[in-house]
């Protein structure tokens, strides 16, 4: 019995593009609804046929839903949520594949009081964006993280659980709270960090961009890939998981200036102690099989 019959996919791009497409390849009796605001990527989902049906507005797109997944930028979330209120079924249940997850649970029960809404992150991307990038089996042995608000129904926490594993994903949940916390360390200030030393690299005056690009080792080339990360949705990450984001920034800086200190004063040991405990957890990642040496910080356990 599948968990949903009619499910809307608001933005549709890399995430929204890989949900349609994964429904299709594992619930292909469920008819699939889209939208976004961007007319040209309407056109694109059209001629890909990505869905049964792409409508010209958000309310039309939810008129029958049983499922709205709302995959746009976390600081678009309340903007869309409104628009659509007044069309949503009283039944349908809303969920959302968002990086950071208290902003938008606030934003999402402030635009659509009464409605269940059981928030979602699915640890699953790339540095793509658009819905050409898609793919059905992005979310395959991922974890997805629901965070719902204290009271939800848990028969419609199950139902969004069981949507999700459908499509290939590992179950966890816990509170918004938490979920920025960790996400902050584990992706949000990883991402910081690749933007700002590519920025580095490129604002340097000795040496060249065609030097960066020539002798760019392993570990610079890993960094330029996350810091193509599309802007606008990461931009709203750290604008929306300020808090967070600023904490462990604070810890990373303090972390950093230990590190200065100790080059500067040829505390080799000093060195030698913290990059063996980095390379020991590095080995505990791979030993519970959490990667597969491809360069995505999003992965969870293959
Ligand atoms: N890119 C990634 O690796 C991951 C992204 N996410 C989350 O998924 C969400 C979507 O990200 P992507 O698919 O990567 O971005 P994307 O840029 O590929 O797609 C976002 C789409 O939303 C549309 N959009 C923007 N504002 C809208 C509005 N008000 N109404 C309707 N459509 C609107 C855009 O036109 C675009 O097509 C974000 O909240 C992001 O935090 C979650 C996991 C991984
Ligand atoms: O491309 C990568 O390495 C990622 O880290 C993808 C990613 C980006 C944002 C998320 O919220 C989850 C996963």
């Amino acid at each position: 019995m599948l968990p949903f019959a009619r499910v809307t996919v608001i933005g549709l791009g890399l995430i929204g593009s890989s949900v349609t497409r994964a429904v299709r390849a594992r619930m292909p009796t469920v008819r699939l609804t889209g939208y976004d605001a961007d007319p040209s990527v309407r056109d694109t989902a059209r001629a890909i046929e990505l869905c049964d049906d792409v409508t010209d507005t958000a309310g039309a797109s939810v008129i029958d839903a049983d499922l709205v997944v709302l995959c746009v930028p976390v600081g678009a979330m309340g903007a869309v949520a409104a628009e659509l209120a007044a069309d949503l079924p009283a039944d349908a249940i809303v969920t959302d594949v968002g990086s950071c997850k208290a902003s938008v649970v606030e934003a999402l029960q402030a635009a659509l009081p009464g409605t269940t809404i059981v928030p979602a992150h699915p640890v699953a991307g790339t540095e793509q964006s658009g819905p050409e990038a898609g793919f059905a089996t992005l979310f395959n042995h991922r974890w997805c993280i629901l965070t719902p608000p204290e009271g939800t129904d848990p028969v419609a926490i199950e139902r969004v659980a069981s949507f999700w594993r459908n499509l290939g994903a590992e179950i966890e949940t816990m509170a918004p709270e938490h979920h920025d916390r960790v996400l902050a360390v584990t992706s949000h200030l990883p991402h910081l960090i690749a933007y700002t030393i590519v920025g580095t690299a490129s604002d340097l005056e000795e040496v060249t961009r065609s030097e960066v690009i020539k002798y760019s080792a392993g570990g610079f080339r890993d960094f330029t890939r996350i810091a193509a990360s599309d802007p606008t949705m990461w931009r709203d990450v750290f604008l929306s998981n300020r808090e967070a984001v600023l904490d462990m920034l604070q810890r990373f800086s303090e972390d950093l200036s230990a590190l200065q200190r100790a080059i500067r004063w040829g505390k080799g040991d000093e060195l030698f102690e913290l990059f063996e405990r980095t390379r020991a957890v590095r080995r505990s990642i791979v030993e519970e099989g959490q990667d597969d040496a491809a360069p995505d910080f999003g992965r969870s356990h293959e």
